[in-house]
Order: C-alpha cells, then sequence, then structure tokens
C-alpha cells in the first residue's frame, strides 16, 4: 500500500514524461528512510543527499538525481568516479548507504557483463528470478523485441557476445521496466555491433516509453540517444545539459558536434589533441522521435 514519504519530492512532471507521471517507487534507501518505501511521486528516480564511502571515503558525496518518468538520460564521468555504484544503488543492488533512494517499483537493469546461465536456454535465461511459473511466450516476446525469438531454444552458451547482450537487455525488458538502468551495456562489443545496439535501445525506448538511466563512456553515443547528458565528478552530479537536437540525430550535424566537444572538455579531454588522433566516425542516425 502506498504511503507518504517524509521528505517533499517536486511534484513537476517532465515534458517527456506524462504518461507515466503516477509510477509507484520504492525506496531503497536505507535505516528509518525504509519506511517511506510504496511512496508516490511523478519521477522516474529521486536521488537527494546520497552518500557512499567505501573505506571511509566517500565515491558518493551528498548526490542528487531526478530523472523524469519517460526521459533518457545518459551519464558520463572519468573512470572510477562512481557511475556503477551510483547505478547498483539505484538497482537495489548496494543499500549500504546513506540518503533517500526512490526508484520506479519496475525498475530493471542490464549491465556490461550479460550474466547469463549458460547451461539454461534463452528463455529461461530472459525469466530468470520472475516469480510465478516460467512461461515462454512471455519470454518470446520479449526476445522478439530485440531480435532474438530464433534463439528462444537455444542453449545460452551458443550466444556470441552481442547475442548475449540482447538477451540481458530482453530480461530487462520482461519485467516491463518504468526505468530501465543500463551500465555500459555496449561496452565489450565490437563497434559495428554497438553501432546495432544503440539504435535497438533507442527504438526499444520509443516504443516503450519507460525511463532509460544509461552510463556509457561514449560521449557520441550520449549525445545519441539522450535527452539529457550528465557528468558525474567528485561524488556529484557535475554538470548536465538538455540535448535539444532533433531525432534522428546525425553525427555529422554541426551542432552536433559541439555539443559532444562541450562535453569532452567538461570530462577534462583535450579535443584538440583528440580530433587529431580519432579518425571520422561512420555516419549514424539515432532513432525518430517518439511519435
Ligand atoms: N565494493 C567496493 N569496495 C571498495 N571500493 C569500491 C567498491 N566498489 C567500488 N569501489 C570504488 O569506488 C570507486 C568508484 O567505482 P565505480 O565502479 O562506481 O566507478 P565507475 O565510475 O563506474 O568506473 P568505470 O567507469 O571505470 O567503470 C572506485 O574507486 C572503486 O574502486
Amino acid at each position: 500500500m502506498a504511503t507518504d514519504i517524509h521528505r517533499p519530492v517536486s511534484t513537476q512532471a517532465g515534458p517527456a514524461g506524462a504518461q507515466n507521471a503516477h509510477a509507484d517507487v520504492v525506496t531503497a534507501c536505507s535505516g528509518a528512510q525504509a519506511a517511506s518505501a510504496g511512496a508516490r511521486v511523478v519521477h522516474a528516480a529521486h536521488v537527494e543527499g546520497l552518500t557512499r564511502s567505501f573505506d571511509g571515503r566517500a565515491v558518493i558525496d551528498d548526490l542528487r538525481l531526478d530523472v523524469r518518468p519517460g526521459e533518457f538520460v545518459a551519464l558520463l564521468g572519468r573512470s572510477g568516479c562512481g557511475k556503477s555504484t551510483l547505478l547498483r544503488i539505484l538497482a537495489g543492488l548496494d543499500r549500504d548507504i546513506e540518503g533517500t533512494v526512490l526508484v520506479a517499483r519496475r525498475t530493471a537493469f542490464a549491465f556490461q557483463a550479460p550474466r547469463l546461465m549458460p547451461w539454461r536456454r534463452v528463455w529461461r535465461n530472459v525469466l530468470l528470478g520472475l516469480p510465478g511459473k516460467p512461461e515462454r511466450a512471455r519470454a518470446k516476446q520479449a526476445l522478439t523485441e530485440v531480435g532474438l525469438d530464433h534463439r528462444l531454444g537455444a542453449w545460452s552458451k551458443t550466444l556470441s557476445g552481442g547475442e548475449a547482450q540482447r538477451v540481458t537487455l530482453a530480461r530487462a525488458l520482461v519485467r516491463e521496466p518504468d526505468l530501465l538502468l543500463l551500465d555500459e551495456p555496449f561496452g565489450a562489443l565490437d563497434s559495428l555491433t554497438r553501432i546495432k545496439a544503440q539504435r535497438l535501445v533507442g527504438e526499444l525506448w520509443q516504443r516503450r516509453g519507460c525511463a532509460v538511466l544509461l552510463v556509457t563512456h561514449e560521449v557520441e553515443e550520449a549525445v545519441l540517444l539522450a535527452d539529457r547528458v550528465l557528468v558525474m565528478d567528485q561524488g556529484v552530479i557535475a554538470y548536465e545539459t538538455e540535448v535539444d537536437l532533433d531525432r534522428p540525430r546525425d553525427i555529422a550535424d554541426p551542432r552536433f558536434a559541439e555539443l559532444r566537444g562541450h562535453l569532452l572538455e567538461r570530462l577534462g579531454v583535450d579535443t584538440a589533441a583528440e580530433a587529431a588522433r580519432t579518425p571520422p566516425a561512420p555516419r549514424e542516425r539515432s532513432p525518430s522521435r517518439r511519435p
């Protein structure tokens, strides 16, 4: 049953999120704040005063973050700045925290390592951890969405890296999430498979209308896919920008390049040196704007 949360949260719905404006949220926070489980807010995720320390060192330090329902948010940041730690907390995998963390009741995640059980059939892996009798048809539906329904009955150990990653996505989708957490899901893929996977995630987001929080190292990927890009540094969201570019996005668009360069600078990358080193990327377009 829903209860009131003890701390005020914004009740403003973002422009992208009206359809899910009353998503249920549960709290992943510790101690007394756990009493707020079941509260209703209009965010897919609401984080306030979040601190996570390891060995006395605060990796996340009084962080605040809101993700609107239906919004696609990309999270960038230098290696080791705490991005994965934040996602693990949002996924409910790490509860040793201080602060308030509220996420949509239906939150699912896909991380870089597919973590499939190799000795199980693909469809069984898709349904792994779901309560109730495993329904093959349900798995099939999710696998169809990622273009893998033909591998439904295959042993998971026979999948390629890209296929395994798509099964992980199907496993998240079958939970019909209001919030999808993606931690470098394309990190281990070759560039061609990565481009296809990026396109797939963009299409799924548009079709499903769920909020997505994507951790990535690729600035280009962030600008291609996201409504808003965040840069994490020193334990907080140090910078954020809306991506005010029409979809489908074109990486050859000068405004795309300008935003990419700006974000690289925010990440402390020497853009002149980087431009001299990097060959031109293949032309790629992001999916069309959601209807
Ligand atoms: N279980 C743990 N025990 C101790 N330290 C940890 C633990 N998990 C994470 N850390 C430390 O917290 C910091 C942030 O780690 P995290 O994996 O969140 O960074 P990241 O931004 O995702 O890095 P990358 O981009 O390289 O994946 C690192 O210094 C890491 O060593």
